[in-house]
């Protein structure tokens, strides 16, 4: 005997009208094949009746979870930032510290608030919306439009307002980028940001520490920092497609995807090791070089 099916509640409401002449009290079980029954073909000219008042009501819950979600993550931001300047004024840690842990987890944590975005193609947009919003605030005080001190602060090197044009909105527009034309069903925008957010900065931190040993082609860079670079790199990288891949929205072939991301890695660490920083902020020469390596490794 074919499996049944439970039909849906709207089913269930349907097939109770009296057009069907069934009186079922309780859902009907139907078999998915043959053995349309009346009320089944009566649930389907409904259904098709209602259908419009279905997707709407689908939509109207997609907008609405979206926005909240939106809410949620610019909420997120503002408390960061705002958290680590509170960290720097009472001198818990010091600005430079505080302005690389920001660069670090500002992007990550983005990417892993992007499942809590709905299942609707107009998703990504939402989420879109916040480091839009964050790219502008940062145009509005680089400009000293409105200059607010707790930003200023926290993402510059040296407290100047024009400094966030410069690194702080590359950074900005590298998570703009990644949302809008990889999201959560490739693994390329994650991998640039997990260099550029978790690669790039933990190269800082440890390359500052620990960086005695200057690299031959550039005395500005360590072998300290490119090789945390790489390494913190590539395991941020493959914990956010472990991450993905277990919520189901990546389908991973872990035999060749170690190796792919030890080269897209290899491939950022290398590109932010060159002396071009101050020709190409690193904040762009990283994201572009890791989605280039990383799409021609994964292919989408
Ligand atoms: C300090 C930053 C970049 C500087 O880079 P570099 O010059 O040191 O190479 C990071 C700037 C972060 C920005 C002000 C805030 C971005 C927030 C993000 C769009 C959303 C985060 C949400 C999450 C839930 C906290
Ligand atoms: N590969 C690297 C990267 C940074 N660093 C250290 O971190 C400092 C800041 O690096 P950076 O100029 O790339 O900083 P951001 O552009 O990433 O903010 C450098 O001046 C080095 O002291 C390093 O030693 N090796």
């Amino acid at each position: 005997m074919a499996a049944t099916l439970p039909i849906s509640p709207i089913s269930h409401k349907l097939c109770r009208s009296s057009r069907f002449g069934h009186n079922a009290s309780t859902p009907r079980f139907c078999s998915p094949i043959f053995s349309i029954s009346p009320c089944l073909i009566g649930t389907a000219s409904e259904l098709r009746a209602r259908l419009p008042l279905v997707s709407s009501a689908v939509t109207t819950n997609s907008i609405l979870h979206d926005v909240g979600a939106t809410v949620a993550v610019l909420g997120g931001a503002y408390a960061l930032v705002l958290s680590f300047d509170s960290l720097t004024k009472r001198n818990v840690i010091p600005q430079s510290l505080s302005r690389k842990l920001v660069h670090i987890l500002s992007g990550l944590l983005f990417v892993l608030s992007w499942p809590i975005f709905s299942g609707s193609s107009e998703a990504r947009y939402f989420a879109a919306f916040v480091p839009l919003v964050n790219g502008l605030r940062l145009v509005i005080n680089g400009l000293s439009i409105s200059p607010n001190s707790t930003l200023i602060k926290s993402v510059t090197r040296e407290g100047r307002p024009e400094e966030l044009l410069k690194g702080p909105l590359f950074y900005v527009i590298a998570l703009l980028v990644s949302v809008l034309f990889f999201w959560r069903k490739s693994p390329v925008g994650m991998i640039s940001l997990a260099m550029m957010c978790g690669g790039d900065g933990i190269a800082d931190i440890m390359g500052r520490k620990f960086g005695s040993a200057k690299l031959p082609y550039n005395p500005r860079k360590s072998w300290a920092g490119s090789i945390s670079m790489f390494i913190f790199g590539f395991f941020i990288s493959i914990g956010l497609l472990y991450y993905y891949s277990s919520l189901g929205y990546l389908h991973i072939n872990w035999d060749t995807t170690f190796g792919k991301v030890a080269i897209v890695s290899m491939v950022a660490t290398v590109v932010e090791s060159l002396p071009i920083t101050d020709q190409l902020d690193d904040n762009v020469s990283v994201p572009l070089a890791t989605i280039l390596a990383a799409y021609l490794s994964f292919g989408y």
